[in-house]
């Protein structure tokens, strides 16, 4: 892809994407260009980690991109919005891969015609294993849609969604990975608790997930069919999930995401 991508924002979600991109060499280091907030020392870091274009004049950057991803937190975006404002040019695609900000928002502070695209990945993208879901702002067409898609294709797997839907994709596959991480952190105290090694608790558990996800994908099965079959009558995995149910584990989950969703809203609604 000969697109030149700017990043607006270099934390940890843009370092993923780009490493991801990189790695599957679906853009050039050439092609990518970053940016930061003026008063942090992060880009040298990156151009020496990464080969890519960096430079706190944005004005520079902002000229010769194709695509503009914007990757700062929610509460900066106003400031890098009006930092970036003027030099915008209404062919360029907009990606903004924040938490809960409309399409509209960016569109009307922009107030041009740009397509907007939101974009949600997940930090699973530094080794191309993100769940991208990508919808369209009101000056979309299928040829953005489709360079967003090949972009976020780059660092995993995408689907195409109805802006109302993402509040829920923020919250199940954005956050998604730091929920599963938490449960892993309790097995793992449970193991260490039980007098195992670190060691052989970690290598024990990271195949255990990475074996569960890939049933989920290869099997052809739901989940709740591969749990039966591990689940024997009066064994060690039913004594363990009647201890999930009486303590309330689906509700638990279920109320997770719901205050995930809702502070997504919450974040939208801040502007
Ligand atoms: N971390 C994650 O797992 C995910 C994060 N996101 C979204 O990605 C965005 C970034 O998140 P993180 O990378 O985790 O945050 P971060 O705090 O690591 O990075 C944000 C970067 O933006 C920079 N920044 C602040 N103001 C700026 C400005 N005016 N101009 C240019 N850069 C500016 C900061 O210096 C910082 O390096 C957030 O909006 C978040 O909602 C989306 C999906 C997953
Ligand atoms: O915690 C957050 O707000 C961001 C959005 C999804 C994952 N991290």
């Amino acid at each position: 892809m000969c697109k030149r991508i700017v990043f607006v924002g270099c934390g940890s979600m843009a370092e993923a994407i780009m490493a991801g991109m990189l790695q599957t060499k679906t853009v050039d280091k050439n092609d990518i260009y970053v940016t930061n907030k003026q008063d942090e020392g992060r880009l040298g870091n990156i151009e020496a980690t990464y080969g890519v274009q960096t430079s706190y004049d944005k004005e520079k950057l902002l000229d010769l991109a194709d695509v503009v991803i914007l990757a700062m937190k929610p509460k900066d975006l106003a400031e890098s919005l009006d930092e970036i404002r003027p030099f915008i040019r209404e062919e360029q695609l907009i990606i903004s891969v924040l938490a809960g900000i409309m399409t509209e928002t960016i569109e009307e502070i922009i107030g041009k015609r740009n397509a907007v695209v939101r974009a949600m990945p997940n930090t699973s993208a530094q080794i191309g294993y993100s769940a991208t879901a990508i919808a369209a702002g009101k000056y979309v067409d299928q040829e953005k849609i489709n360079i967003a898609e090949r972009l976020f294709q780059s660092i995993g797997v995408t689907k195409v969604v109805a802006e109302d839907d993402m509040h829920t994709v923020t919250a199940i596959s954005g956050s998604g990975p730091a929920f599963i991480y938490y449960f892993v952190e309790a097995m793992t105290t449970a193991a260490l608790e039980a007098g195992m090694d670190e060691q052989t608790a970690d290598a024990l558990i990271t195949q255990t997930i990475i074996g569960a996800g890939k049933m989920l994908e290869q099997s052809g099965e739901p989940a709740s069919v591969l749990r039966e079959n591990i689940t024997s009558v009066g064994g060690t995995t039913a004594a363990g999930l009647e201890t999930l149910k009486a303590n309330e584990f689906e509700k638990i989950i279920i109320a997770c995401i719901e205050s995930a969703r809702n502070r997504s809203i919450d974040l939208g609604r801040t502007f």
